[in-house]
């Protein structure tokens, strides 16, 4: 049975009341060996007055305050924890207390960590907490602009309004009604002629499935936001430089000589920039109509603040990221779990079929398809295949290892919509929300929280108090006014794709055995560890559906 609040606080609080006895148990015993030993005397006097300071400088906590988990290593013991084991810290903080959420002091810092998934929602929801603060800090470092830019964009310069509230409004609109159809279709047709160009008989050989979905999705998104005619990551070269960047931009976060202690990724990055800048100079995004509304406002509002072309070639970089990191892992871990499962393939396969061509799907099960041209209705997949659905749901809870953060503007009180419990949050203290904690909470999901099961969101199967609860601790797209404005178009695309590969593709030599989730380091979602994506794969066109035509409609 999981320990309670009473049990975990009495915990913290004779975990301290060990370590100050101890520290003062020091006291004696250095004093006895200086009798013997001067030298002793010294290094054991410095290090009890290190302790003691160590213990003592520990930031103010009000009672109110959500509780104090003091680190087992005083004053420094979480920054090594979350160091040594990343996003892992806190889960490990989670089993050992069982709290919905704690303060962790670090240094004379502190942190505040929420565990609890209604709790994560009220704060994602409150006014009383941003997002902004770690634009300032994060931006100019990993993307190389100029503090400037990050000034004007908040409108801290004193001529600019901030951008946040209009910028939120281009994303909305960028990836909904119309605009994500637009979006959506065009990314699929590009999936469309890879999936045609499928050799009718040898299939076509995959070294690496990962690597293979990430150029599949790279290309189509960035062809569907930046336009046909004129999209900076038209060279493959592009590409691999955006994912060397992604996968090695770690050190950039320290702020300093960028050029040699993150040599990698500052050369990656510069590469994608080089590719971008051609783009804004020549007014592309105006210009072009095949551009995305979502490149066009974004950059026409970006533009309202401005940015000089060099200024828009560095933070545009993030865009292609946003629009495709989460979506290459969560597909990449849903293709993975289906394909390796025959019979659960077989039911995706029957679900699909039902959902493409209606009743008729038992009359086309062995027929030779011949050279039809066979349209996936993208939209409603959702509701149309549930077992798709759960899949994917499933593959996105057990892959996210995102870490949404806030910063506490003014005190405020922040209560749990469940327990009712309420707690003092301090201005100025930064707040993280681990997905991964919420994801694999035992006590919502089950004993088997750490497995895949395929329908574990299958809602009709498990009613509407299961639902409710489940829906309730899903919190993988964050929430408030940043919740992901890309989630439907990320459910559209995968959907779709999957679809069509179940319906008309096999993915033979899928190897279990070669295949292991990694964890992520700065909380995204997580990749397969390199080596275990899977091993080579040959993906073939099914018996029978060898001169088969696909497409999407949206
Ligand atoms: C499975 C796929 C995805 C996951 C798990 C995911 C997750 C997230 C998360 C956790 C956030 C931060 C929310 C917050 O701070 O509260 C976010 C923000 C965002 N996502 Fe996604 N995302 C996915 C796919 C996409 C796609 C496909 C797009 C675009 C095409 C996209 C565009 C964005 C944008 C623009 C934001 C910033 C929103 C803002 O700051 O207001 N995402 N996403």
């Amino acid at each position: 049975m999981p320990p309670t609040m009473a049990d975990t606080v009495a915990e913290i609080e004779s975990f301290l009341d060990t370590g100050i006895a101890a520290i003062k148990g020091l006291i004696p015993v250095i004093w006895v060996q200086s009798k013997t030993s001067p030298v002793q005397f010294l290094v054991g006097g410095i290090v009890a007055l290190l302790s003691y300071l160590l213990l003592t400088i520990s930031p103010p906590h009000d009672p109110s305050e959500p509780p104090l988990v003091k680190p087992r290593f005083p004053v420094i013991g979480h920054l090594f924890g979350l160091l040594n084991h990343q996003v892992n810290y806190f889960s490990e903080l989670f089993k050992r207390y069982h709290l919905p959420i704690a303060t962790l002091p670090i240094g004379n810092q502190k942190l505040y960590v929420i565990f609890d998934a209604p709790l994560q929602q009220a704060a994602l929801k409150s006014k009383d907490m941003d997002a902004q603060s770690f634009m300032v800090d994060f931006i100019p470092r990993i993307f190389g602009v100029k503090q400037g830019t990050i000034d004007k964009l908040l409108g801290k310069d004193g001529v600019h309004p901030s951008i946040m509230g209009d910028m939120e409004q281009v994303f909305k609109a960028a990836l909904s009604g119309d605009n994500l159809q637009k979006l959506a279709s065009t990314t699929l047709a590009t999936m469309a002629d890879t999936l045609n160009d499928v050799d009718a008989r040898k299939g076509t050989k995959i070294p690496n499935m990962f690597l293979w979905l990430q150029s599949l999705l790279s290309r189509s998104t960035s062809k569907a936001l930046w336009g046909e005619n004129h999209n900076p990551f038209k060279d493959h070269g592009v590409i691999d430089a955006l994912w060397d960047f992604e996968h090695n931009m770690g050190p950039l976060v320290f702020g300093f000589l960028p050029s040699i202690i993150a040599r990698r990724a500052y050369l990656a990055r510069k590469k994608v920039q080089s590719a971008l800048f051609p783009y804004f100079s020549a007014r592309h995004y105006d210009t072009d109509p095949s551009t995305s509304y979502f490149i066009r406002a974004r950059t026409r509002l970006l533009k309202r603040y401005d940015l000089p072309d060099d200024e828009m070639a560095k933070n545009e970089v993030a865009i292609t990221l946003v629009s495709t990191t989460n979506v290459l892992s969560t597909l990449f871990w849903c293709i993975a779990e289906i394909w390796t499962r025959p019979d659960l393939l077989q039911q995706v396969r029957a679900e699909a079929l039902l959902a493409v061509f209606g009743d008729s799907q038992k009359a086309f099960a062995d027929e030779d398809m011949g050279t039809r041209t066979i349209t996936i209705p993208a939209a409603g997949l959702d509701a149309k295949c549930p077992l798709l659905a759960s899949c994917f749901r499933e593959s996105i809870r057990l892959a996210s290892q995102i870490v949404t953060a806030r910063r506490v503007l003014k005190d405020t009180t922040l209560t749990d919509p469940v327990s009712g419990r309420s707690y003092l949050l301090k201005a100025d203290t930064n707040v993280m929300m681990p997905a991964k904690v919420v994801h694999r909470n035992t006590a919502v999901w089950g004993a088997d929280a750490e497995e895949f099961n395929p329908r574990r969101f299958m809602w009709e199967e498990l009613g509407p108090k299961v639902e409710r609860q489940r829906k309730a601790a899903f919190v993988p797209f964050g929430g408030g006014k940043h919740m992901c404005p890309g989630r439907h178009f990320a459910f559209t695309e995968n959907l779709a794709l999957m679809a069509a590969l179940a319906i008309g593709f096999e993915i033979e030599g899928l190897n279990k055995s070669k295949l292991k989730m990694g964890d992520s380091k700065r909380g995204e979602t997580a990749k397969p560890l390199p080596g275990l994506e899977g091993g080579q794969v040959v993906l073939k066109k099914r018996e029978g559906w060898e001169g088969v035509k696909w497409e999407f409609s949206v």
